[in-house]
């Protein structure tokens, strides 16, 4: 679909030859219209000139692999609690099931998409999540099992995938120096990697139009907020899974990326319309006001 005529075009002409990393949440995964939806819109942005990278999670498959074989799990701040048996279930739902189903769909739309993890190529290293809760004013650490961080990333197999028109699509799962395996937040990751790739926007996708003042009111839209009033506002209006998202954006603007944004990928044309309207459909988070 040739968008110029239907968005703004000096909008698109902008993003051109640029990279634009979308983080694809679970949440915007519940059923095969919105896939096909979200899906739609990326081959869209390739087929303008615009270079999607796609970093995904999957809660919710997470979710009905543990249900199913009876493994329960539990969340703190947004990162699943993850022993050594969950940790194959993760990697297993992520990079396996997951991961294949967004590659099957792009490359039914006529794309060739190649789906990797963050341990392909060692593409990032991984390390131990040191978590921090505040629990009665008095901060102790919680030990997240098999939770990671980002430490370092490689960014040549997916410039090389680029370069050869290949779309990325990655799995956020990866190695450490200890050489165990590490289930990443696939927000945190996202926003790492939008930073290493020198992408010129990273979006991320749920199920809610945004950053809302109230999470229960879905009208409390904020359109747009600065880094700092971001920072300021987690743990106390933002809480819960959108903790890591809104950390994945400060993240991303302080590795450079220009714009980082928050939208509900379950809505038909969401990243388009956030992109090339000037009305916009979710959140922008940005260095300036
Ligand atoms: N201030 C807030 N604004 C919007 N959503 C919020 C806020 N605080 C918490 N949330 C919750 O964060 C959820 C999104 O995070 P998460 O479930 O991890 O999404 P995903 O799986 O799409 O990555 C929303 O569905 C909402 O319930
Ligand atoms: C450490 C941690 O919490 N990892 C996440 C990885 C998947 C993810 O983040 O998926 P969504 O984007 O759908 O939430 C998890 O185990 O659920």
């Amino acid at each position: 679909m040739e968008i110029t005529e239907t968005y703004n075009a000096s909008l698109v002409k902008k993003l051109q030859n640029q990279i634009v990393l979308i983080k694809y949440g679970g949440n915007a995964m519940r059923d095969d219209n919105v896939k096909r939806n979200v899906i739609s819109d990326i081959i869209t942005l390739r087929d303008n000139g615009i270079i999607p990278v796609i970093v995904h999670g999957g809660g919710l498959a997470i979710k009905k692999l543990l249900d199913e074989v009876d493994v329960e799990s539990e969340f703190i701040e947004g990162h699943r609690k993850t022993d050594s048996r969950t940790m194959g279930y993760v990697e297993m739902a992520l990079s396996g099931s997951v991961n294949s189903e967004i590659v099957r769909m792009i490359n039914a739309a006529g794309h060739k998409a190649v789906g990797i993890s963050g341990k392909d190529g060692g593409m990032v290293t991984a390390q131990k999540r040191v978590h921090k809760l505040t629990v009665d004013c008095k901060e102790q650490e919680v030990d997240l099992g098999h939770v990671g961080d980002v430490k370092q990333i490689n960014t040549a197999l997916v410039k090389t995938l680029i370069k050869s028109d290949y779309i990325p699509v990655i799995s956020p799962v990866a190695s450490g120096e200890d050489n165990r395996d590490y289930n990443i937040n696939a927000d945190m990751f996202a926003g790492h990697m939008a930073g290493a790739l020198d992408a010129a926007c990273y979006i991320a996708l749920t199920n809610v139009d945004g950053l809302l003042t109230d999470k229960d009111d879905p009208k409390s839209l904020v359109k747009d907020i600065t880094l700092e009033k971001a920072e300021a506002e987690m743990g106390k209006t933002i809480v819960g899974g959108m903790i890591p998202k809104v950390e994945s954006c400060i993240i991303a603007l302080k590795g450079g990326v220009e714009s980082a944004r928050i939208i509900n990928g379950t809505k038909k044309r969401s990243i388009l319309e956030e992109l090339f309207t000037e009305g916009r459909s979710g959140t922008l988070i940005s260095k300036e006001t």
